[in-house]
């Protein structure tokens, strides 16, 4: 039977990450042990080998990150032609593209120059966020330091100074909880388009079009927008409970696969609390907490992982047309560990369509239409 949405349908296998009875896992590791223990380099490092690095490993990967974080100078020219107020997905989807031309293996498609261009896209892909809001402040763009991490990096390359070790830290985790979620509307959409061996850097455009939709990954930005628009406490419940008999979704909640709650969004609750306490301005995360007891009593809805991280990334000082946009450079790693597994036992992906059109009509010469 047709289901609308394909729910249900396994599409594909993989060996990345898998959701179990409502148990998230990459690679096999439980998402509670990577999230408490494990730093986005290491799972980048997971997801694109089946294995954690050694730290011999991890140190070449560190390295190999900062190098490759550099933009070509042309790309830098790009970012700075944009419109000021072109939303950064746009952007990101454009200089994603543009990098491509500016790869002289773009189109090797050996393992080896794959691996490489995951690296390359994954390092780049940081850059250039940061950088798309460093042009639009007319400041100039920084490139990644050696002796920083991924998202001590990050950081550094918006706010041009080192981070406290509480941002760094808060933002990793963040990172390390949105790598990978197994046959999601992106990553699927990045399978696709690689499947007609398309090379990877048109995966990652697909991917991240994909992602930039309020029903995926856009919705962290919704959900901040929304915060914005209650604006003090005491007016979430008529807000909310308007919204809810205009028929109106509530950005940040329900999940197509859990229905029982999502297992990242209590990491990502946790440090939003404690994020607010520490800069003293809770009033977006109490915000949050009604909207989140007024949606599950209401509606039996449980907040999925897009929620919180928007109050997690706005109490980081984050803008909140960035917070697709670091989803992305989190996905990134599940993108390219997806195009590689896809790369590895292809077949083109080519489903069938129900015909529900009109039949054996003919064709009427324009003068008798
Ligand atoms: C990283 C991520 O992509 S996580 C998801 C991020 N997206 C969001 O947060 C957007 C809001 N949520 C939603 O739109 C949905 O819950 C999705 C897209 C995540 C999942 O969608 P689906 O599995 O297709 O469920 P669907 O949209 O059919 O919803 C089923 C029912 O629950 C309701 N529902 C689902 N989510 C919500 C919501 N957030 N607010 C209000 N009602 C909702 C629908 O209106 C529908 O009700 P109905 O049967 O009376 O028409
Ligand atoms: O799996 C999904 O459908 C959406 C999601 O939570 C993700 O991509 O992280």
């Amino acid at each position: 039977m047709l289901t609308t949405g394909l729910e249900g349908v396994v599409a594909t296998q993989s060996g990345i990450s898998s959701i179990m009875n409502g148990v998230l896992t990459y690679r096999g590791i439980n998402i509670n042990e990577l999230a408490e223990h494990a730093s986005f380099e290491e799972v980048m490092y997971l997801l694109w080998n089946d294995d954690l690095p050694t730290a011999q490993q991890l140190t070449e990967l560190k390295k190999e990150l900062a190098v490759q974080g550099v933009l070509p100078e042309e790309i830098i020219s790009l970012l700075k032609s944009f419109p000021k107020d072109a939303h950064p997905m746009v952007i990101l989807r454009t200089v994603i593209s543009a990098l491509e031309m500016y790869d002289s293996q773009a189109y090797d498609m050996s393992l080896e120059a794959n691996h490489r261009k995951a690296l390359n896209i994954q390092a780049k892909i940081s850059t250039v966020v940061a950088a798309i809001q460093r042009v639009k402040e007319n400041k100039n763009i920084l490139s990644p330091k050696p002796e920083f991490s991924f998202s001590q990096n990050f950081l550094y390359m918006l706010n041009g100074e080192e981070p406290e070790e509480i941002a760094s830290k808060s933002l990793d985790t963040a990172l390390v909880l949105h790598a990978d979620h197994e046959l999601n509307a992106s990553t699927f959409a990045s399978r696709v388009t690689v499947g007609t061996l398309a090379n990877i850097y048109s995966g990652i455009v697909s991917a991240i079009g994909t992602l930039s939709g309020p029903l995926h990954g856009g919705a962290n930005e919704s959900v901040m927008e929304m915060l914005e628009e209650i604006g003090e406490v005491e007016n979430t419940e008529p807000y909310i409970c308007k919204a809810l008999v205009d028929k109106k979704k509530i950005m940040g909640f329900g999940h197509r696969v859990y229905k029982s709650g999502d297992p990242r969004a209590k990491y990502l609750k946790n440090m939003a609390e404690n994020l607010t306490t520490l800069t003293g301005q809770s009033k977006f995360f109490d915000i949050s907490v009604k909207i989140d007891e007024i949606i599950t009593l209401e509606k039996g809805l449980l907040p999925n992982v897009d929620f919180y991280s928007a109050t997690t990334y706005h109490s980081l000082g984050i803008n909140r047309n960035l917070f697709t946009p670091i989803f992305a450079v989190s996905r990134t790693s599940g993108w390219t560990a997806h195009i590689l597994e896809q790369y590895s036992n292809n077949r083109l992906i080519r489903p069938r369509a129900e015909y529900i059109g009109p039949q054996l009509r003919h064709y009427v010469p324009v003068e008798h239409r």
